[in-house]
């Protein structure tokens, strides 16, 4: 873990509605330069979470603090911190690009030296340049998008958070956000906050990932290590095509230290182990004369962890 103090920190944070906890003791460091999914199925918590972040919604307990700041006490400070893009931005339709983002820097009262600078820096990072004269009315849904996040990055903020960025984009324009967002994180050391259903753009992106179910973090970490918590012992998987893979080759390869099974598949074996075993594999094969035509090791995915974690749980 860094050594970095985390710039969003929520400590033993509840937030009920009524009977119900929206959120349920949650306790959650965000580093700087951190790009975080926030992953679960719907009414899991997400937004509630992203509220409180935000200073939009007071928790029922505990405490919530971004860029230092107490994001119940201080929330004005925080908002000029922050940059939030919700799941549906909100445009004056008829009129342009361009106006949408000098309305922007008003109400962050930026001088219309700096608002015009930004606006046309913020609008070509985003690939806008050439529509910046266009009403947003007769924009893409992929431009909207894009026009939002240059709409965030008028005040230059710190952190981002981001609401289901990718919803409604075709893949390719999925893609070409989701590289947007990352560079922009890597060239401004700027933490991203971001929700999403889609667990193949979260995976593709994210340093690391919470998964939430029932206002509960049940699952935080990389996509390595999300895996080794909810597959245990099964973590590593290593998949071989060897020749020939028969039955003196099996046992050989069961007798391999941290072994936990091996079973034979497709002209070769499917090995789980408790560490790589790749090498030893490998080494065996050929010190017994046999061929080996592939060695992979195979690690699970988001969607697997994803479904995997909430299979049988009634959740998803
Ligand atoms: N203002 C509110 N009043 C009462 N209940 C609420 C309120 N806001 C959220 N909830 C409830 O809190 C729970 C968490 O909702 P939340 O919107 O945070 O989930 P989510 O993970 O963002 O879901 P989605 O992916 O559907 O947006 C839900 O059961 C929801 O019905």
């Amino acid at each position: 873990m860094t050594a970095k103090e985390p710039i969003i920190r929520l400590y033993h944070v509840t937030k009920q509605y009524g009977d119900q906890k929206a959120v349920d003791d949650l306790n959650l460091s965000i580093y700087p330069g951190e790009i975080f999914g926030l992953l679960g199925p719907n009414g899991a918590g997400k937004s509630t979470t992203i509220l409180m972040l935000l200073g939009l919604s007071e928790p029922t307990d505990g405490k919530v603090s971004v860029c230092g700041l107490d994001s119940v006490r201080q929330s004005i400070e925080v908002k000029r911190k922050v940059g939030y893009l919700p799941d549906d931005v909100g445009f004056y339709e008829d009129r342009t690009g361009f106006e949408n983002l000098m309305y922007t820097a008003r109400l962050n009262r930026l001088s219309e030296f700096e608002a015009r600078a930004r606006a046309e820096k913020w609008l070509s990072r985003v690939g806008l340049s050439d529509a910046r004269d266009k009403p947003v009315g007769a924009y893409s849904r992929g431009m909207r998008q894009r026009l939002g996040l240059a709409d965030v990055l008028m005040k230059e903020p710190e952190v981002m958070i981001l609401d289901e960025p990718t919803l409604g984009l075709d893949p390719e324009g999925m893609r070409q956000l989701l590289d947007l967002i990352r560079a922009l994180s890597r060239e401004r050391q700027m933490t991203v906050l971001l929700s999403s259903h889609h667990l193949h753009q979260v995976q593709s992106i994210c340093d690391r990932v919470g998964l939430f179910v029932k206002g509960k973090l049940v699952g935080l970490g990389g996509i390595s290590e999300l895996s080794r918590e909810l597959f245990g012992e099964e973590s590593i998987r290593i998949e071989s095509t060897v020749e020939p893979a028969d039955e003196a080759m099996l046992e050989a390869v069961r007798s391999i230290g941290g072994v936990i099974r091996a079973e034979a598949s497709d002209g070769g074996f499917v090995i789980d182990a408790e560490r790589d075993v790749a090498a030893d594999v490998a080494r065996l094969v050929v010190e017994r004369g046999a061929k080996l035509h592939e060695l992979k090791r195979k690690t699970f995915g988001l969607d697997e962890i994803y479904h995997r974690y909430f299979e049988g749980r009634g959740s998803a």
